[in-house]
């Protein structure tokens, strides 16, 4: 049986939970304030609600199998944990959020290097935010936040390190970007512990490819394709790469059934060249998603 720690809150709880109902994997609890529930794969594993800042924590010490959580505390917490893999949703997009160094709009700074000794900075990462301007060589003062971190400007601080994701918080509250500190993703982890349990690595694996799955499966759309048997040369570079033959038409001996997977980009173009090089039609389908065996 695993143990699986995900996120609660507003930023990652509602997609990662879309993620793993599209991979199939059913997540049950009583309540939507429930932070306990279950997750049936092959067998039934526990499932806790944490906030993600303490999830790379309550992995790496074992309390649980695996996990999923944002980058940027994986990072901060410095946590010895296993990244088994890594997806591109944010909060409202499907783009990595960053975490940046940003001050008001009129700053005169250019880089971090402008920032005088002694200017506040504000963040809920502070061991990131630490890190960041050891390695710049410049001296500021650390403010701790507790969220609504633009909100310290000017009282508190006068500059902050916090997460964009849209750039509408920076642009609402007249900040501007001075630096990128790092692009960041959620990711599945694993504990130590776990990751050396042949059995637990399997389990783990598998819920990571199945969310993998399911992550990339609406980007694609699998094409059944027909074509004469003897136009096959002439149609066989317009199919997607990898496309397999699925079978003969029952009506016709010498129509060919083909099937690939295609991006959704170039692909009307791609039906446009199908026909053109003797395909008599082209069926379209949503895919929900292609499990691979993976490494
Ligand atoms: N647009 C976003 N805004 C804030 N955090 C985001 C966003 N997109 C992704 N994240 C990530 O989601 C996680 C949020 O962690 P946090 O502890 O701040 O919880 P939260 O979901 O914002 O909580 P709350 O509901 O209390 O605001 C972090 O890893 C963060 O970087
Ligand atoms: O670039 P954007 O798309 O605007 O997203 C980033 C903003 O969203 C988050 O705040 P949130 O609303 O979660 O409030 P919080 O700071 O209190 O967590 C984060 O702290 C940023 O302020």
């Amino acid at each position: 049986m695993i143990s699986l720690a995900l996120p609660r809150g507003s930023s990652l709880e509602k997609r990662t939970l879309d993620l793993f109902a599209r991979a199939g994997l059913r997540i049950q609890r009583p309540s939507d304030h429930s932070y306990r529930g279950t997750i049936t794969y092959g067998d039934t594993g526990q499932v806790s609600f944490y906030k993600p800042r303490e999830i790379p924590l309550v992995v790496e010490s074992g309390l649980f199998d695996a996990g999923l959580t944002g980058a940027d505390w994986i990072e901060d917490c410095a946590a010895k944990v296993e990244i088994v893999e890594s997806f591109t949703y944010a909060k409202v997009t499907d783009s990595p959020w960053r975490l940046v160094l940003a001050v008001p709009e009129e700053h005169p700074a250019s880089s971090v290097a402008d920032l005088g000794p002694g200017t506040r900075v504000a963040s809920e990462y502070l061991n990131v935010a630490r890190r960041f301007f050891r390695d710049a060589g410049t001296r500021v003062e650390l403010v701790p936040s507790y969220g609504a971190t633009e909100a310290k400007i000017p009282e508190l601080a006068d500059a902050v390190i916090d997460v964009v994701e849209t750039g509408a918080s920076l642009r609402n509250n007249g900040l501007r970007i001075l630096e990128t500190i790092r692009t960041c993703t959620p990711q599945v982890i694993a504990s130590p512990a776990a990751w050396a349990d042949a059995g637990k690595r399997d389990r783990i694996r598998g819920i990571a490819r199945l969310l993998v799955a399911a992550s990339r499966g609406p980007l694609r759309i699998l094409l059944t394709v027909r074509a004469p048997r003897h136009r096959l040369g002439e149609v066989r570079p317009h199919l997607p790469a990898g496309s397999w033959r699925a079978g003969v038409d029952l009506a016709d001996d010498d129509l060919l059934v083909l099937q690939g997977l295609a991006l959704r980009e170039g692909l009307p173009e791609m039906i446009d060249g199908l026909l053109r090089a003797g395909a008599i039609d082209v069926i379209e389908s949503e895919v929900g998603k292609v499990v691979e065996v993976g490494p």
